[in-house]
């Protein structure tokens, strides 16, 4: 296991957090925080604020107002480049950011070095068995030796995944792993996700979706975004109700739930 200033306390914690841009705030009072043995998912409708959080959870971002504490460590009193490497993170615009000619094992190795593709000569042997246990547990072994940009969607979002996992963070920020998959990718996901999510050694998750769907069997905890503000938030039992989810998309829903797997449709 890690070590980390993670067992000082919480994994995150945000206490009055405003992030303000101009007019708009695009988090408002937000108050929050996530346990090493937690995972969360983040739901909220377009615009409300899931990217900024994470990109605040992940060291991105700094708040307009109020205290971010991530792994111990103040935002603001910390260099942020010590900070990054202890949290994985996924999201779409950093996907944007890989070479479609980079060799997919490479993307996953040189993630212990903190940049996209292959740029010393060799890794140690650790790296090398790290990254092939990875990519087999993430399905994606056998394109080791392809280009990233000949892998179909959801290979893209395994492989990506398996580099934030690499550097072996202490907290795994996955921002809409499922968009783009057809169904039987993202069904493989969920239960890839739900088996890292039961894991008793993995790291704490956050994953933001728009869709109940995509909630893995497994998470904890849900925090429901709107405009900025926390609908509401805690233990998934209490917090994934028809009622906050009708509240935080602005319809009338009704959210079902069988064998762990949420589904929500109109009242
Ligand atoms: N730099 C900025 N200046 C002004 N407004 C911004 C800026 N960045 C984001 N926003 C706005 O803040 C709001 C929240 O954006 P954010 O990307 O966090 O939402 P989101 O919940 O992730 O949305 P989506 O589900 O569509 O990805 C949006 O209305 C967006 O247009």
């Amino acid at each position: 296991m890690s070590s980390s200033g993670a067992s000082e306390g919480a994994v995150v914690r945000m206490t009055g957090v405003d992030v303000v841009r101009g007019q708009n705030h695009l988090l408002r009072g937000v108050d929050w925080r996530v346990e090493a043995d937690q995972r969360w998912v983040v739901l909220g409708p377009n615009g409300a604020g899931k990217t900024t959080l994470m990109q605040l959870a992940g060291a991105l971002l700094h708040p307009t107002r109020g205290e971010v504490r991530l792994l111990g460590e103040t935002l603001g009193a910390v260099d942020v480049f010590e900070l990054r490497p202890r949290i994985g993170l996924t999201s779409a615009s950093l996907a944007q950011r890989i070479s479609p000619s980079e060799k997919t094992g490479d993307i996953v190795v040189s993630a212990g070095y903190a940049v996209v593709g292959r740029w010393r000569e060799r890794y140690d042997v650790h790296d090398l068995t790290r990254a092939g246990i990875l990519m087999q547990q993430w399905g994606v072994a056998q394109y080791a030796h392809r280009p990233f940009g000949t892998l179909s969607e959801g290979e893209r979002k395994r492989t990506q995944i398996a580099r934030a996992l690499m550097p072996d963070p202490e907290l795994l920020l996955l921002d809409e792993p499922g968009a783009g998959l057809d169904l039987g990718g993202r069904e493989d996901l969920v239960a890839r996700l739900s088996d890292l999510a039961r894991y008793h050694y993995a790291p704490a998750q956050v994953l933001v979706t728009h869709h109940v769907e995509e909630i893995p069997p497994g998470y904890t905890h849900a925090l429901l975004l709107r405009d900025g503000d926390v609908v509401a938030s805690g233990a998934a039992d209490d917090v994934l109700t028809s009622a906050a989810l009708s509240d935080t998309f602005g319809l009338a829903l009704s959210l079902t739930r069988t064998d762990g797997r949420f589904t929500a449709r109109r009242a």
